[in-house]
């Protein structure tokens, strides 16, 4: 048998040796072109990332089934891809709103998710303070150390929008990346010191991959090395409480249908946008258009789970 924590913790440094080896062969080797990382971003995401949302119907079966009964399927289906439907509309319709609010809601996500996989972190409103942090590393990050490189691939993301007019809104607030390392390393000198280690080490891996990786790089390093497996370690936790391994094959089991699924309908959706743009930009399109799509209902299922874990332990 085989604990939570001790998958955690194994998880936590294998995580943290390849995002020192990403870096340190980003800063050895030159930078590879545009279509190899939109590639290894489309890949990766779609190998290492996905999972961890497809297993949000067994979230959906526990919250519906005992209201609507066997049919519970039919509408978490109807739902989640109404949701994801009113996501592409709502960013055709107003895409500098839609990407602002995916920007927001991401790092929301991101930070609460690690602080919550943090057995030492602190309560109340110091809690949500370093949860608004360490979400921003990922998604802040990128913005404040690159945003000439950040404001191109902004730009694939706003129909009608050139990188110029994009950069010219995001190079002025450069002056900001100082401002956010300092505050990142203050955190991690107080985590230090409070014993905390392991955060520590952590946040300032993460904030040196987002200095010096390229933002598709250090996106993939962030979402596919530390937020995707702790979240399936969560979720395997859940399925087996007392053996996690087991969890794990459990959640391999449950995961792998909708993640073929919805690599079908980004592939789909990718060749489609290909007839309009250039396959590199259709494919950067097509996988954060395509996250943000996913994301909100992702997101409400793991709030809902949060809030009904608190019900249940107060
Ligand atoms: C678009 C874009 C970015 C933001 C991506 C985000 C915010 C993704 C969120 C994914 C989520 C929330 C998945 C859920 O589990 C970066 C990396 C800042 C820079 C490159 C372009
Ligand atoms: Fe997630």
């Amino acid at each position: 048998m085989t604990g939570a924590a001790a998958l955690r913790a194994t998880h936590a440094r294998a995580a943290l040796g390849v995002t020192v080896a990403a870096v340190a062969i980003a800063t050895l080797l030159p930078a590879p072109g545009a279509a190899a990382k939109a590639a290894v971003l489309a890949a990766l995401v779609a190998v290492l990332g996905l999972p961890h949302g497809a297993v949000d119907h067994l979230e959906g079966q526990t919250l519906l089934a005992p209201r609507v009964g066997r049919a519970w399927w039919l509408v978490f289906g109807a739902l989640y891809v109404a949701a994801a439907t009113v996501v592409v509309a709502a960013w055709l319709l107003w895409p500098p709103g839609l990407l602002v609010g995916f920007l927001l809601l991401a790092a929301g996500h991101f930070g609460a998710e690690d602080v919550a996989a943090d057995p030492a972190a602190p309560r109340g409103p110091l809690r949500v303070l370093e949860a608004g942090l360490r979400g921003a590393i990922p998604v802040l990050g990128p913005v404040l150390f690159h945003p000439e490189r950040t404001g191109e691939l902004f730009a694939y993301l706003l129909p009608g929008s050139s990188a110029a007019g994009v950069q010219a809104v995001l190079v002025p607030l450069a002056w900001g990346a100082p401002v956010f390392a300092g505050a990142l390393a203050a955190f991690a000198v107080i985590a230090w010191a409070s014993g905390r280690r392991g955060t520590a080490v952590e946040v300032l891996a993460l904030t040196v991959a987002v200095g010096v990786l390229p933002p598709l790089l250090a996106f993939v390093v962030y979402f596919c090395l530390w937020h995707a497996p702790r979240h399936t370690l969560t979720v395997a936790a859940r399925l087996s409480p007392a053996d996690a391994r087991r969890g794990l094959i459990r959640f391999a089991r449950a995961a792998w249908p909708l993640t073929l699924v919805t690599i079908a309908a980004g592939t789909l959706a990718w060749w489609g946008l290909t007839g309009a743009v250039n396959a590199v930009p259709a494919a950067i399109a097509t996988v954060f258009v395509g996250l943000a799509a996913l994301t909100v209902p992702h997101v409400v299922l793991a709030a809902l789970h949060a809030r009904s874990h608190i019900a249940t332990a107060t």
